[in-house]
């Protein structure tokens, strides 16, 4: 049986519960639930914290794990990243008092709040900076520039409004760029389960960002038009009754899809349709 971890609360939480039921999982009844037994696919979901996740994954006591792209490097657990999963978007940043350093190379002896330590120290060293301390904070870091227990924040930014709050500004470009992620224990060789697993998220996330487009067009212009739509793999090209005009079929990228369409029509294309992809495996 394989056994999951999922993120039980927070930014992760509600994005990796619903990924897991569009994939065909047992969802959770109710959020106190911990454990929920998913007997038709021989699978066992742990609901626990985010930041967790990474130590029960690297222990190798559960098989697969949904935790952020920041929280797996700030763990140090022996686990590594296998799939990333588009959502929980968020970058990790340096911020201090408008106008106060020019970028992050000016935290030599400062003292830097963060609730990710670990990370902070790596980047730190890997700049050649040594700080004054690092401060290791719970949440609502912003605020202890402030209070005074720091002169600079390491922190996750999403749209930066909690930072201008604070009156603090962003050092110089992102330390990482996180998203939610399927981990697995370093080194670990994947199983048929494993792979069944990955492939239905995998045709999940597919399914969102990918919609069918058909159309007819001239023969003649065939091959730009499998420029435009050149699908997943390979357009499907399909005979009409009309001479010297073909159907075709091809997945197009979901932001993409007016303006593919707008570049067909100008083409000679026409009867183009638009459809959903209800679930996939590719
Ligand atoms: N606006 C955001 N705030 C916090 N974390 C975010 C945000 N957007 C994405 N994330 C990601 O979510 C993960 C943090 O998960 P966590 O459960 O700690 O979220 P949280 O919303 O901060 O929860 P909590 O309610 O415990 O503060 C990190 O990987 C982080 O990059
Ligand atoms: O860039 P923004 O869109 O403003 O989002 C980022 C903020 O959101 C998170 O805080 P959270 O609400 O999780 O509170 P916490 O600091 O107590 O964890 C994170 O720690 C940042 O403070
Ligand atoms: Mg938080």
């Amino acid at each position: 049986m394989l056994r999951i971890a999922v993120p039980n609360k927070g930014s992760l939480s509600a994005a990796s519960s619903q990924l897991l039921a569009d994939a065909g999982y047992e969802a959770r009844r109710e959020a106190a639930e911990l454990v929920v037994l998913d007997a038709e696919n021989d699978i066992e979901f742990f609901f626990l914290r985010p930041r967790d996740i990474a130590v029960y994954v690297g222990s190798g006591r559960l098989d697969l794990g949904i935790t952020g792209r920041d929280l797996l490097l700030d763990s140090n657990a022996a686990a590594e990243e296998l799939l990333p999963l588009g959502y929980a978007h968020a970058t990790f940043h340096y911020a201090a008092p408008e106008g106060e350093y020019p970028d992050a190379d000016h935290l030599q002896g400062k003292r830097i709040a963060t609730s990710f330590p670990a990370l902070v120290r790596a980047d730190l060293a890997g700049r050649g900076i040594t700080p004054a301390a690092i401060v290791t904070l719970d949440g609502a870091v912003e605020t202890a520039v402030r209070l005074g227990v720091a002169d600079a924040v390491a922190d996750v930014v999403e749209t930066g409004r909690t930072l201008r709050a604070a009156g603090l500004e962003l050092l110089g470009e992102p330390v990482l760029r996180s998203e939610a992620i399927v981990i697995v224990k370093r080194g670990s060789t994947l199983s048929a389960a494993h792979e069944r697993l990955l492939r239905r998220v995998q045709g999940v996330l597919v399914a969102r960002r990918y919609v069918m487009m058909d159309y007819d067009v001239p023969t003649a212009v065939l091959e730009k038009a499998c420029e435009i739509t050149p699908g997943y793999e390979s357009p499907t090209i399909s005979p009409l009754q009309r001479e010297e005009w073909v159907a075709v079929r091809a997945m197009v990228l979901r932001a993409d899809v007016n303006r593919t369409m707008d570049n067909l029509w100008d083409l000679g294309a026409r009867g183009i349709l638009v459809s959903g992809i209800q679930a996939c495996r590719l």
